[in-house]
């Protein structure tokens, strides 16, 4: 079986006396679309955080490629190829999509000038990479002109850019429409063709259930489910489960079978 990409064993994370994560496992695979899933203050966004080094857990372990990473920080998040498409994306919306795709990190030509020339068109081939086909628009259009759902290609452009092999969507169809949700969904195939990972937090079970290929349930900091795609019929069953989920206290996924 291929290592995992990462692995958080065991996680906690207390905010004073509010236990957010109470001992959660969670790996990510090579290639592969993982859902995760949750109600409100389940401990999904805290989880990410986590992922993304911004906070620290209370105690556990994070693993990279099968070894334990001491002092886990952004820095080490970065490091271990993992970027986070946070809800507000933080896109400068009256740039254009090349500079937004570059914010921080610019091409240095030469003389130290910017390359321009160079950004576009490695804007262009990362647009084609994650299946940006609008003929409509070019590295060059500005951000704000661009639907929802190609704002988040753009967000997920910037996150490949960065040498990204996880790539973790926070809610990426939330208050999209049913277009704008299918111009995401391409996107995240296109990164998972290309052999990279990602883990696509939602509430829309649908949404997570077509296009993930695992799915995690969160419930009140605990994982409460894990099951693959294989193993659930619909999105219906998903459905079920998580109402399961919610009128249990705590059960575990084998409670659940
Ligand atoms: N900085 C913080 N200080 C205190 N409590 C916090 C903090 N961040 C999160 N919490 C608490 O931790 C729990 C988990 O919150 P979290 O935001 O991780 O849930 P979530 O699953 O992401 O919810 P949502 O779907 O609403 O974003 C909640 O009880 C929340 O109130």
């Amino acid at each position: 079986m291929a290592q995992h990409i990462i692995e958080l064993k065991n996680i906690t994370k207390s905010f004073g006396t509010v236990y957010a994560l109470g001992g959660v496992n969670l790996h990510v695979d090579p290639g592969e679309v993982v859902g995760l899933l949750g109600d409100n203050g389940a401990g999904k966004s805290t989880l990410i955080k986590i992922l993304a080094g911004v906070i620290k857990p209370t105690s556990g372990e994070i693993v990279v490629n099968g070894e334990r990473v001491s002092n886990w920080s952004p820095a080490r998040s970065r490091a271990a190829g993992i970027e986070t498409v946070f809800q507000d994306r933080a896109l400068a919306v009256q740039q254009s999509i090349v500079r937004n795709i570059f914010m921080g990190r610019e091409l240095a030509g030469r003389f130290g000038w910017l390359n321009l020339r160079k950004q576009v068109s490695e804007a262009e081939r990362l647009m084609r990479e994650i299946g940006f086909t609008s003929k409509v628009f070019s590295p060059n259009s500005i951000v704000g002109q661009l639907s929802g759902g190609e704002r988040q290609g753009v967000a997920i452009a910037r996150a490949i850019l960065k040498q990204a092999n996880l790539i973790v969507l926070d809610e990426p169809t939330t208050a999209l429409s049913l277009t704008e949700t299918a111009k995401v969904f391409h996107f995240v195939r296109q990164v998972r063709a290309s052999g990279r990972s990602i883990v696509f937090i939602g509430h829309n079970i649908h949404h997570v259930y077509d296009i993930a290929e695992r799915f995690v349930v969160i419930d009140r900091g605990r994982v409460a489910m894990e099951k693959k795609k294989s193993d659930i019929a619909s999105a219906q069953e998903l459905i079920e489960y998580m109402e399961c989920v919610a009128r249990s206290q705590g059960v575990t996924a084998g409670e659940m079978e």
